[in-house]
Protein backbone atom coordinates (compact mmCIF):
# COMPACT_ATOMS: atom_id res chain seq x y z
CA UNK A 1 0.00 0.00 0.00
CA UNK A 2 2.54 2.45 1.13
CA UNK A 3 4.78 1.35 -1.94
CA UNK A 4 1.66 2.17 -3.96
CA UNK A 5 1.13 5.64 -2.49
CA UNK A 6 4.86 6.20 -3.12
CA UNK A 7 4.51 5.75 -7.04
CA UNK A 8 6.99 2.70 -6.70
CA UNK A 9 3.79 -0.02 -7.59
CA UNK A 10 3.18 1.06 -11.12
CA UNK A 11 -0.14 -0.48 -11.90
CA UNK A 12 -2.94 1.86 -11.84
CA UNK A 13 -1.48 4.63 -10.12
CA UNK A 14 -4.65 6.48 -10.15
CA UNK A 15 -6.75 3.48 -8.27
CA UNK A 16 -3.39 3.49 -5.86
CA UNK A 17 -3.87 7.54 -5.55
CA UNK A 18 -7.56 7.82 -4.42
CA UNK A 19 -7.25 4.86 -1.85
CA UNK A 20 -4.51 6.35 0.02
CA UNK A 21 -5.79 9.87 -0.34
CA UNK A 22 -7.32 9.92 3.29
CA UNK A 23 -3.61 8.73 4.85
CA UNK A 24 -2.21 12.49 3.52
CA UNK A 25 -4.26 13.98 5.97
CA UNK A 26 -3.90 11.51 9.03
CA UNK A 27 0.10 11.51 8.33
CA UNK A 28 0.13 15.21 8.82
CA UNK A 29 -1.36 15.11 11.75
CA UNK A 30 0.66 12.35 13.44
CA UNK A 31 3.86 14.16 12.32
CA UNK A 32 1.99 17.16 13.80
CA UNK A 33 1.25 15.83 17.37
CA UNK A 34 4.39 14.14 17.05
CA UNK A 35 6.31 17.32 16.46
CA UNK A 36 4.28 19.91 17.43
CA UNK A 37 3.14 18.38 21.23
CA UNK A 38 4.63 14.96 21.98
CA UNK A 39 8.51 15.63 20.55
CA UNK A 40 8.67 19.13 22.72
CA UNK A 41 6.92 18.12 25.67
CA UNK A 42 9.61 15.17 26.15
CA UNK A 43 12.67 17.56 25.24
CA UNK A 44 10.92 19.79 28.55
CA UNK A 45 10.61 17.07 31.02
CA UNK A 46 14.16 17.27 32.54
CA UNK A 47 13.52 21.40 32.83
CA UNK A 48 9.85 20.71 34.26
CA UNK A 49 11.63 18.41 37.06
CA UNK A 50 13.83 20.93 37.52
CA UNK A 51 11.20 23.64 38.14
CA UNK A 52 9.01 21.76 39.88
CA UNK A 53 9.35 23.26 43.15
CA UNK A 54 8.18 26.90 42.18
CA UNK A 55 4.84 27.22 42.40
CA UNK A 56 2.16 28.13 39.52
CA UNK A 57 -1.11 27.16 38.23
CA UNK A 58 -1.70 23.37 37.71
CA UNK A 59 -1.73 22.38 34.14
CA UNK A 60 -3.57 19.88 31.86
CA UNK A 61 -1.24 16.69 30.87
CA UNK A 62 0.84 17.93 27.38
CA UNK A 63 -0.64 21.30 26.87
CA UNK A 64 0.29 22.87 30.28
CA UNK A 65 -1.44 25.63 30.65
CA UNK A 66 -2.06 27.17 27.81
CA UNK A 67 -6.16 26.31 27.85
CA UNK A 68 -6.00 28.57 30.39
CA UNK A 69 -4.13 31.21 28.54
CA UNK A 70 -6.63 30.61 25.59
CA UNK A 71 -10.33 30.54 28.02
CA UNK A 72 -9.04 34.66 29.25
CA UNK A 73 -7.40 37.11 27.58
CA UNK A 74 -4.07 36.62 28.12
CA UNK A 75 -3.14 39.78 30.46
CA UNK A 76 -5.90 39.39 32.57
CA UNK A 77 -5.15 35.69 33.16
CA UNK A 78 -1.37 36.73 33.85
CA UNK A 79 -2.84 39.50 36.16
CA UNK A 80 -4.80 36.97 38.15
CA UNK A 81 -1.85 34.43 38.18
CA UNK A 82 0.47 37.31 40.05
CA UNK A 83 -2.16 37.70 42.35
CA UNK A 84 -2.45 34.45 43.49
CA UNK A 85 1.37 32.93 42.91
CA UNK A 86 3.35 36.06 43.99
CA UNK A 87 6.11 37.84 42.18
CA UNK A 88 8.09 34.24 40.63
CA UNK A 89 5.68 31.43 39.91
CA UNK A 90 6.03 28.63 37.10
CA UNK A 91 3.58 28.24 34.13
CA UNK A 92 4.03 24.67 31.91
CA UNK A 93 3.61 25.94 28.15
CA UNK A 94 3.91 22.65 25.76
CA UNK A 95 7.46 22.87 24.81
CA UNK A 96 8.70 24.28 27.55
CA UNK A 97 7.83 25.76 31.58
CA UNK A 98 8.30 29.31 31.77
CA UNK A 99 9.15 31.12 34.66
CA UNK A 100 6.98 34.51 35.24
CA UNK A 101 9.01 37.21 36.96
CA UNK A 102 7.51 39.69 37.90
CA UNK A 103 9.77 41.01 40.98
CA UNK A 104 10.73 44.91 40.10
CA UNK A 105 14.17 44.00 41.28
CA UNK A 106 14.90 40.40 39.82
CA UNK A 107 13.23 41.99 36.52
CA UNK A 108 15.82 44.59 36.25
CA UNK A 109 18.88 41.86 36.95
CA UNK A 110 17.48 40.09 33.96
CA UNK A 111 17.72 42.39 31.82
CA UNK A 112 19.92 45.03 32.47
CA UNK A 113 23.03 43.59 34.72
CA UNK A 114 22.77 39.71 33.39
CA UNK A 115 21.69 41.13 30.10
CA UNK A 116 20.15 37.66 29.23
CA UNK A 117 19.57 37.71 25.55
CA UNK A 118 15.72 37.23 24.00
CA UNK A 119 13.81 33.88 24.35
CA UNK A 120 13.12 34.26 20.30
CA UNK A 121 11.00 30.97 19.73
CA UNK A 122 8.23 33.48 20.86
CA UNK A 123 9.03 35.84 18.51
CA UNK A 124 8.38 33.93 14.76
CA UNK A 125 5.51 35.59 13.89
CA UNK A 126 6.92 39.10 13.85
CA UNK A 127 9.63 37.61 11.17
CA UNK A 128 6.41 36.81 8.66
CA UNK A 129 5.75 40.98 7.64
CA UNK A 130 6.99 40.55 4.22
CA UNK A 131 6.90 38.01 2.12
CA UNK A 132 10.55 37.04 2.73
CA UNK A 133 10.70 35.61 6.04
CA UNK A 134 13.78 36.83 8.01
CA UNK A 135 15.31 38.61 10.87
CA UNK A 136 15.12 41.95 11.82
CA UNK A 137 16.59 44.01 14.77
CA UNK A 138 13.43 42.32 17.06
CA UNK A 139 14.00 38.90 16.30
CA UNK A 140 17.84 38.72 15.54
CA UNK A 141 19.61 37.17 18.16
CA UNK A 142 21.98 39.49 19.64
CA UNK A 143 25.27 39.06 17.66
CA UNK A 144 27.25 40.97 15.25
CA UNK A 145 24.37 41.60 13.04
CA UNK A 146 22.28 42.85 15.42
CA UNK A 147 24.78 45.22 17.14
CA UNK A 148 25.81 46.99 14.25
CA UNK A 149 21.91 47.46 13.19
CA UNK A 150 21.47 48.81 17.00
CA UNK A 151 24.24 51.35 16.94
CA UNK A 152 23.77 52.48 12.96
CA UNK A 153 20.30 53.40 13.52
CA UNK A 154 20.36 54.93 17.25
CA UNK A 155 21.21 58.24 16.19
CA UNK A 156 17.63 58.54 14.47
CA UNK A 157 16.49 58.80 17.86
CA UNK A 158 18.68 61.56 18.92
CA UNK A 159 17.34 64.85 20.39
CA UNK A 160 19.10 66.53 17.61
CA UNK A 161 17.59 64.53 15.20
CA UNK A 162 14.13 63.94 16.97
CA UNK A 163 14.51 68.31 16.72
CA UNK A 164 14.65 68.46 13.31
CA UNK A 165 11.50 66.10 12.96
CA UNK A 166 9.32 67.78 15.21
CA UNK A 167 7.52 69.94 12.79
CA UNK A 168 6.28 67.27 11.23
CA UNK A 169 4.47 66.08 14.10
CA UNK A 170 2.88 68.96 15.01
CA UNK A 171 1.64 69.24 11.06
CA UNK A 172 0.33 65.34 11.35
CA UNK A 173 -1.95 66.73 14.54
CA UNK A 174 -3.18 69.57 13.36
CA UNK A 175 -4.53 67.35 10.69
CA UNK A 176 -6.04 65.34 13.19
CA UNK A 177 -7.42 68.13 15.34
CA UNK A 178 -8.53 69.88 12.41
CA UNK A 179 -10.70 66.28 11.50
CA UNK A 180 -12.22 66.22 14.92
CA UNK A 181 -12.91 69.82 14.83
CA UNK A 182 -15.15 69.11 11.53
CA UNK A 183 -16.98 66.04 13.07
CA UNK A 184 -18.82 68.49 15.68
CA UNK A 185 -19.26 67.36 19.68
CA UNK A 186 -22.08 65.81 18.58
CA UNK A 187 -19.70 62.52 17.02
CA UNK A 188 -18.82 59.83 18.82
CA UNK A 189 -15.02 59.64 17.52
CA UNK A 190 -12.90 56.53 18.03
CA UNK A 191 -9.93 58.21 19.23
CA UNK A 192 -7.60 55.11 18.90
CA UNK A 193 -8.62 54.78 15.14
CA UNK A 194 -7.71 58.85 14.72
CA UNK A 195 -4.63 58.33 16.54
CA UNK A 196 -3.74 55.40 14.53
CA UNK A 197 -3.85 57.82 11.37
CA UNK A 198 -1.30 60.10 13.39
CA UNK A 199 0.86 57.69 13.64
CA UNK A 200 0.92 56.02 10.72
CA UNK A 201 1.87 58.68 8.97
CA UNK A 202 4.39 59.72 11.50
CA UNK A 203 6.38 56.53 10.58
CA UNK A 204 5.32 57.08 6.76
CA UNK A 205 7.67 60.20 7.04
CA UNK A 206 10.13 59.32 9.91
CA UNK A 207 10.55 55.75 8.04
CA UNK A 208 10.36 56.50 4.91
CA UNK A 209 10.52 60.10 4.08
CA UNK A 210 7.02 59.56 2.60
CA UNK A 211 3.09 60.47 3.05
CA UNK A 212 0.95 57.77 3.73
CA UNK A 213 -1.96 60.77 4.12
CA UNK A 214 -3.87 59.01 6.59
CA UNK A 215 -4.73 62.09 8.73
CA UNK A 216 -6.35 63.18 5.21
CA UNK A 217 -9.21 60.51 6.52
CA UNK A 218 -10.51 58.66 3.47
CA UNK A 219 -9.81 55.37 2.37
CA UNK A 220 -6.20 54.57 2.86
CA UNK A 221 -4.15 51.61 1.64
CA UNK A 222 -1.41 51.85 3.90
CA UNK A 223 -3.43 52.05 6.73
CA UNK A 224 -5.73 48.81 5.86
CA UNK A 225 -2.94 46.69 4.89
CA UNK A 226 -1.24 47.24 8.38
CA UNK A 227 -4.33 46.76 9.69
CA UNK A 228 -5.45 43.40 8.02
CA UNK A 229 -2.00 42.46 8.69
CA UNK A 230 -2.18 42.71 11.89
CA UNK A 231 -5.04 41.02 12.33
CA UNK A 232 -3.66 38.12 10.00
CA UNK A 233 -0.12 37.82 12.61
CA UNK A 234 -2.44 37.43 15.55
CA UNK A 235 -4.10 34.82 14.24
CA UNK A 236 -0.65 33.25 13.34
CA UNK A 237 -0.33 32.93 17.21
CA UNK A 238 -2.75 30.39 17.16
CA UNK A 239 -0.42 27.18 15.98
CA UNK A 240 -3.76 25.65 14.32
CA UNK A 241 -3.79 28.67 11.68
CA UNK A 242 0.11 28.34 11.59
CA UNK A 243 0.54 24.49 10.78
CA UNK A 244 -2.71 24.27 9.32
CA UNK A 245 -1.34 26.62 5.97
CA UNK A 246 -4.47 25.84 3.70
CA UNK A 247 -7.01 27.16 6.21
CA UNK A 248 -8.54 30.75 5.06
CA UNK A 249 -6.82 32.35 7.80
CA UNK A 250 -3.36 31.07 6.45
CA UNK A 251 -4.23 32.47 3.15
CA UNK A 252 -5.67 35.50 3.87
CA UNK A 253 -2.36 36.14 5.48
CA UNK A 254 -0.16 35.21 2.54
CA UNK A 255 -1.96 37.66 0.56
CA UNK A 256 -1.95 40.46 2.95
CA UNK A 257 1.66 39.66 3.38
CA UNK A 258 2.02 40.08 -0.49
CA UNK A 259 0.03 43.63 -0.20
CA UNK A 260 2.54 44.89 2.82
CA UNK A 261 5.52 44.13 0.77
CA UNK A 262 4.05 45.62 -1.97
CA UNK A 263 3.79 48.88 -0.20
CA UNK A 264 7.11 48.77 1.87
CA UNK A 265 8.75 48.03 -1.90
CA UNK A 266 7.11 50.82 -3.38
CA UNK A 267 8.17 53.31 -0.09
CA UNK A 268 11.59 51.87 -0.96
CA UNK A 269 11.90 52.32 -4.70
CA UNK A 270 10.84 55.41 -4.49
CA UNK A 271 13.42 56.50 -1.90
CA UNK A 272 16.03 55.34 -4.66
CA UNK A 273 15.59 58.47 -6.95
CA UNK A 274 16.03 61.24 -4.18
CA UNK A 275 18.43 61.36 -1.23
CA UNK A 276 16.41 60.98 2.23
CA UNK A 277 15.64 63.93 4.14
CA UNK A 278 17.99 64.13 7.14
CA UNK A 279 15.60 62.67 9.70
CA UNK A 280 14.51 59.91 7.63
CA UNK A 281 15.70 56.38 9.48
CA UNK A 282 16.32 55.55 5.59
CA UNK A 283 19.31 57.35 6.03
CA UNK A 284 20.25 55.44 8.20
CA UNK A 285 19.89 51.90 7.72
CA UNK A 286 21.24 52.64 4.45
CA UNK A 287 24.79 52.97 5.44
CA UNK A 288 24.59 49.54 7.84
CA UNK A 289 26.90 47.01 6.71
CA UNK A 290 26.25 43.82 7.47
CA UNK A 291 29.35 42.55 9.30
CA UNK A 292 28.15 38.74 8.21
CA UNK A 293 28.67 39.36 4.73
CA UNK A 294 30.88 42.74 4.70
CA UNK A 295 28.11 44.54 2.66
CA UNK A 296 25.34 47.18 2.86
CA UNK A 297 21.91 45.88 3.80
CA UNK A 298 20.58 43.52 0.54
CA UNK A 299 16.64 45.30 -0.58
CA UNK A 300 14.87 42.07 1.63
CA UNK A 301 17.02 43.25 4.48
CA UNK A 302 16.14 46.64 3.98
CA UNK A 303 12.35 45.35 3.47
CA UNK A 304 12.67 43.42 6.43
CA UNK A 305 14.26 45.94 8.76
CA UNK A 306 11.67 48.83 8.12
CA UNK A 307 8.71 46.85 7.79
CA UNK A 308 9.42 46.41 11.43
CA UNK A 309 10.36 49.98 12.45
CA UNK A 310 6.96 50.19 10.67
CA UNK A 311 4.47 47.63 12.82
CA UNK A 312 6.70 48.41 16.14
CA UNK A 313 6.26 51.91 16.27
CA UNK A 314 2.82 52.69 14.63
CA UNK A 315 0.37 50.58 17.01
CA UNK A 316 2.36 51.12 20.52
CA UNK A 317 2.27 54.37 19.94
CA UNK A 318 -1.31 55.19 19.13
CA UNK A 319 -3.16 52.93 21.26
CA UNK A 320 -0.79 54.48 23.96
CA UNK A 321 -2.33 57.95 22.84
CA UNK A 322 -5.85 56.24 23.17
CA UNK A 323 -5.77 54.54 26.51
CA UNK A 324 -4.21 58.17 27.46
CA UNK A 325 -7.13 59.91 26.83
CA UNK A 326 -9.58 57.42 27.25
CA UNK A 327 -8.64 57.93 31.57
CA UNK A 328 -8.37 61.73 30.78
CA UNK A 329 -11.97 61.26 29.54
CA UNK A 330 -13.21 59.76 32.41
CA UNK A 331 -11.42 61.43 35.39
CA UNK A 332 -12.49 65.34 35.11
CA UNK A 333 -10.34 66.50 37.96
CA UNK A 334 -7.24 65.18 36.19
CA UNK A 335 -8.44 66.81 32.66
CA UNK A 336 -8.51 70.24 35.15
CA UNK A 337 -4.89 69.61 36.43
CA UNK A 338 -3.88 68.90 32.90
CA UNK A 339 -6.13 72.85 31.89
CA UNK A 340 -4.39 74.51 34.37
CA UNK A 341 -1.37 73.04 33.55
CA UNK A 342 -1.42 74.18 29.61
CA UNK A 343 -3.27 77.48 30.93
CA UNK A 344 -0.33 78.77 32.95
CA UNK A 345 1.77 78.32 29.90
CA UNK A 346 -0.12 79.76 27.14
CA UNK A 347 -1.02 76.42 25.70
CA UNK A 348 -5.27 76.44 26.80
CA UNK A 349 -7.75 77.63 24.16
CA UNK A 350 -10.35 80.00 26.10
CA UNK A 351 -13.62 81.58 25.10
CA UNK A 352 -13.01 84.80 24.07
CA UNK A 353 -8.87 84.61 24.34
CA UNK A 354 -6.73 84.70 21.25
CA UNK A 355 -5.86 81.42 20.04
CA UNK A 356 -3.27 79.26 22.24
CA UNK A 357 0.45 79.72 20.63
CA UNK A 358 1.69 76.43 19.37
CA UNK A 359 3.36 73.51 21.29
CA UNK A 360 7.30 74.12 21.09
CA UNK A 361 9.63 71.46 21.79
CA UNK A 362 10.68 73.12 24.62
CA UNK A 363 7.76 73.26 26.55
CA UNK A 364 7.48 69.23 26.57
CA UNK A 365 9.48 68.47 29.38
CA UNK A 366 7.95 71.03 31.60
CA UNK A 367 4.68 69.65 31.30
CA UNK A 368 5.38 67.59 34.65
CA UNK A 369 1.25 66.69 35.22
CA UNK A 370 0.61 65.85 31.61
CA UNK A 371 3.55 63.88 31.71
CA UNK A 372 2.85 61.87 34.88
CA UNK A 373 -0.64 61.36 33.55
CA UNK A 374 0.85 59.55 30.45
CA UNK A 375 2.86 57.61 32.77
CA UNK A 376 0.58 56.64 34.54
CA UNK A 377 -2.00 55.45 31.24
CA UNK A 378 1.20 53.58 30.22
CA UNK A 379 1.71 51.98 33.84
CA UNK A 380 -2.34 50.55 33.78
CA UNK A 381 -2.73 49.85 29.88
CA UNK A 382 1.11 49.48 28.70
CA UNK A 383 0.90 48.74 24.93
CA UNK A 384 3.24 46.26 24.77
CA UNK A 385 1.20 44.44 27.20
CA UNK A 386 2.42 40.97 26.86
CA UNK A 387 5.87 42.37 28.10
CA UNK A 388 9.02 40.78 27.33
CA UNK A 389 10.80 37.15 27.48
CA UNK A 390 14.49 36.05 28.20
CA UNK A 391 16.10 33.30 28.16
CA UNK A 392 18.67 32.13 31.09
CA UNK A 393 21.82 31.90 29.52
CA UNK A 394 23.35 30.49 32.72
CA UNK A 395 21.84 29.14 35.91
CA UNK A 396 20.34 31.58 38.34
CA UNK A 397 18.91 31.95 41.26
CA UNK A 398 15.37 33.63 41.24
CA UNK A 399 13.30 34.66 44.56
CA UNK A 400 15.29 31.53 45.95
CA UNK A 401 14.77 29.60 43.70
CA UNK A 402 17.43 28.14 41.44
CA UNK A 403 16.46 28.42 37.52
CA UNK A 404 18.38 26.10 34.96
CA UNK A 405 20.25 27.58 32.06
CA UNK A 406 17.85 27.60 29.25
CA UNK A 407 14.52 28.01 31.16
CA UNK A 408 12.45 30.62 29.32
CA UNK A 409 11.97 34.17 31.64
CA UNK A 410 8.72 36.18 30.86
CA UNK A 411 8.08 39.38 32.11
CA UNK A 412 4.53 40.03 31.71
CA UNK A 413 4.08 43.58 31.42
CA UNK A 414 0.19 44.55 32.50
CA UNK A 415 0.53 42.46 35.14
CA UNK A 416 4.04 43.82 36.56
CA UNK A 417 2.60 47.41 36.81
CA UNK A 418 -0.87 46.10 38.09
CA UNK A 419 0.64 43.71 40.56
CA UNK A 420 -0.37 44.61 44.01
CA UNK A 421 2.54 43.13 45.45
CA UNK A 422 4.80 45.96 43.51
CA UNK A 423 2.21 48.47 43.42
CA UNK A 424 0.47 48.50 46.77
CA UNK A 425 -3.12 48.29 47.43
CA UNK A 426 -4.34 50.95 45.27
CA UNK A 427 -2.37 49.19 42.48
CA UNK A 428 -5.30 49.40 40.40
CA UNK A 429 -6.37 52.97 40.44
CA UNK A 430 -5.68 55.49 38.18
CA UNK A 431 -3.33 58.20 39.99
CA UNK A 432 -0.72 60.54 38.05
CA UNK A 433 -0.27 61.98 41.67
CA UNK A 434 2.13 59.20 42.33
CA UNK A 435 4.23 60.17 39.35
CA UNK A 436 4.47 63.76 40.15
CA UNK A 437 7.53 63.18 42.50
CA UNK A 438 9.75 60.81 40.18
CA UNK A 439 9.17 63.10 37.26
CA UNK A 440 10.79 66.13 38.71
CA UNK A 441 14.22 65.21 37.75
CA UNK A 442 14.70 67.06 34.65
CA UNK A 443 14.09 70.77 34.29
CA UNK A 444 12.97 72.60 31.61
CA UNK A 445 15.84 74.10 29.84
CA UNK A 446 16.97 70.27 29.84
CA UNK A 447 16.45 69.22 26.05
CA UNK A 448 17.31 65.72 26.14
CA UNK A 449 14.66 64.81 28.81
CA UNK A 450 12.19 63.89 26.04
CA UNK A 451 15.01 61.13 24.90
CA UNK A 452 15.94 60.03 28.55
CA UNK A 453 12.36 60.49 29.97
CA UNK A 454 10.85 56.86 29.49
CA UNK A 455 14.38 55.25 30.87
CA UNK A 456 15.60 53.93 34.16
CA UNK A 457 12.36 52.78 35.93
CA UNK A 458 12.28 48.99 35.88
CA UNK A 459 13.29 49.17 39.72
CA UNK A 460 10.35 50.67 40.05
CA UNK A 461 8.54 48.17 38.47
CA UNK A 462 7.68 50.44 35.45
CA UNK A 463 8.21 49.11 31.98
CA UNK A 464 6.09 49.74 29.03
CA UNK A 465 8.98 50.33 26.64
CA UNK A 466 11.24 47.08 28.28
CA UNK A 467 14.83 48.21 29.77
CA UNK A 468 18.42 47.14 28.74
CA UNK A 469 20.61 46.52 25.60
CA UNK A 470 17.17 45.12 24.00
CA UNK A 471 15.11 47.92 25.15
CA UNK A 472 12.27 49.77 22.64
CA UNK A 473 15.17 52.26 20.24
CA UNK A 474 12.19 54.26 19.37
CA UNK A 475 10.42 55.09 22.67
CA UNK A 476 12.27 58.97 22.56
CA UNK A 477 9.72 59.47 18.97
CA UNK A 478 6.99 57.83 20.97
CA UNK A 479 7.22 60.07 24.22
CA UNK A 480 7.74 63.16 21.82
CA UNK A 481 4.18 62.01 19.64
CA UNK A 482 2.45 61.43 23.07
CA UNK A 483 3.28 64.92 24.80
CA UNK A 484 3.00 66.51 21.60
CA UNK A 485 -0.47 64.93 20.25
CA UNK A 486 -1.58 64.90 23.63
CA UNK A 487 -0.60 68.58 24.76
CA UNK A 488 -2.72 69.23 21.78
CA UNK A 489 -5.35 67.95 21.75
CA UNK A 490 -6.06 68.80 25.34
CA UNK A 491 -5.25 72.57 24.90
CA UNK A 492 -8.57 72.19 22.58
CA UNK A 493 -10.71 69.58 23.29
CA UNK A 494 -12.21 68.34 26.72
CA UNK A 495 -13.04 64.41 25.79
CA UNK A 496 -15.92 62.42 27.08
CA UNK A 497 -15.80 59.18 26.84
CA UNK A 498 -18.74 58.23 24.65
CA UNK A 499 -21.68 56.82 27.17
CA UNK A 500 -22.04 53.25 24.68
CA UNK A 501 -18.58 52.46 25.76
CA UNK A 502 -20.34 51.83 29.74
CA UNK A 503 -17.60 53.73 31.43
CA UNK A 504 -13.68 53.41 32.16
CA UNK A 505 -13.65 49.80 33.83
CA UNK A 506 -16.21 48.62 31.28
CA UNK A 507 -13.87 49.79 28.72
CA UNK A 508 -10.21 48.50 30.07
CA UNK A 509 -12.11 44.89 30.25
CA UNK A 510 -13.10 45.21 27.12
CA UNK A 511 -9.25 45.70 26.07
CA UNK A 512 -7.79 42.41 23.51
CA UNK A 513 -3.74 41.70 23.94
CA UNK A 514 -3.93 40.96 20.00
CA UNK A 515 0.03 41.54 19.88
CA UNK A 516 -0.40 44.83 21.29
CA UNK A 517 -3.25 45.49 24.02
CA UNK A 518 -6.00 46.90 21.77
CA UNK A 519 -9.01 48.13 22.69
CA UNK A 520 -12.67 45.82 22.29
CA UNK A 521 -14.50 45.74 19.04
CA UNK A 522 -15.89 49.37 20.06
CA UNK A 523 -13.06 51.12 19.49
CA UNK A 524 -13.01 54.27 21.95
CA UNK A 525 -15.40 56.03 21.49
CA UNK A 526 -15.38 59.77 22.60
CA UNK A 527 -16.92 63.42 22.26
CA UNK A 528 -14.45 65.95 21.67
CA UNK A 529 -15.83 69.28 22.88
CA UNK A 530 -13.70 72.70 21.56
CA UNK A 531 -12.76 74.43 24.48
CA UNK A 532 -12.97 77.73 22.47
CA UNK A 533 -15.95 77.23 20.39
C1 LIG B 1 4.24 53.74 23.04
C2 LIG B 1 4.93 53.21 22.05
C3 LIG B 1 5.84 52.04 22.13
C4 LIG B 1 5.90 51.04 23.07
C5 LIG B 1 5.02 50.85 24.28
C6 LIG B 1 6.99 50.17 22.68
C7 LIG B 1 7.39 49.06 23.40
C8 LIG B 1 8.46 48.26 23.07
C9 LIG B 1 8.93 47.16 23.86
C10 LIG B 1 8.35 46.69 25.18
C11 LIG B 1 10.00 46.62 23.22
C12 LIG B 1 10.83 45.40 23.66
C13 LIG B 1 10.21 44.19 23.03
C14 LIG B 1 10.80 42.89 23.50
O1 LIG B 1 11.56 42.83 24.45
O2 LIG B 1 10.46 41.91 22.87
C15 LIG B 1 10.20 47.36 22.00
C16 LIG B 1 11.18 47.09 21.08
C17 LIG B 1 11.33 47.80 19.92
N1 LIG B 1 10.63 48.93 19.54
FE1 LIG B 1 9.16 49.84 20.57
N2 LIG B 1 7.55 50.64 21.53
C18 LIG B 1 6.89 51.79 21.17
C19 LIG B 1 7.18 52.60 20.09
C20 LIG B 1 8.16 52.37 19.17
C21 LIG B 1 8.50 53.24 18.06
C22 LIG B 1 7.86 54.59 17.79
C23 LIG B 1 9.46 52.59 17.33
C24 LIG B 1 10.18 53.02 16.09
C25 LIG B 1 9.79 53.86 15.22
C26 LIG B 1 9.76 51.34 18.00
C27 LIG B 1 10.68 50.42 17.58
C28 LIG B 1 11.09 49.32 18.31
C29 LIG B 1 12.15 48.42 17.88
C30 LIG B 1 12.93 48.50 16.58
C31 LIG B 1 12.30 47.47 18.89
C32 LIG B 1 13.32 46.33 18.94
C33 LIG B 1 14.54 46.84 19.67
C34 LIG B 1 15.66 45.83 19.85
O3 LIG B 1 15.43 44.63 20.03
O4 LIG B 1 16.81 46.30 19.83
N3 LIG B 1 8.95 51.24 19.12
N4 LIG B 1 9.26 48.37 21.95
Amino acid sequence: MIANYLGWARESPGTAAVTLLPLVPLTYLVYLVTVVILWPWLKALPSRKALGLIPGPKGYPLVGCVIDLIRTPIHQKMQQWVCEYGTIFRVDLPAASAIVVTHPEEVARIIKVERFDKFLQGYGSMEMLTSTTMPNILTVPMGPYYKALRKAVTPAFSTANLKLFYPTVLKLTHNVMDHIRGLGEGAAIDMDAAAQRLTIDVIGRFAFDRDFAATEFGRNEALETVADLMLGLQRMMNPINRWFWWTKESRALVATRRRFDSVVSRALADLRGKPPAPYCLMSHLLGVVDPRSGKVLSGEQLKAETALFWIAGFETTAHAIGWTLMFISTHPQVEEKIAAELEAVGLLAMPGAAAPREVEWGDLGGLRYLNSVIQEAMRLMPPASGGTARQASREVKLGGYTVPKGTMLWIPVYALQRSPHVWGPDAEEFKPERWTAATTGASEADEDEVVRSAGTMSARGWLPFSEGPRSCIGQSLAVLELRTSLAMLCGHFRFRLADEMGGCEATVQAARQHITLKPGDKGLLMHAIPRAP
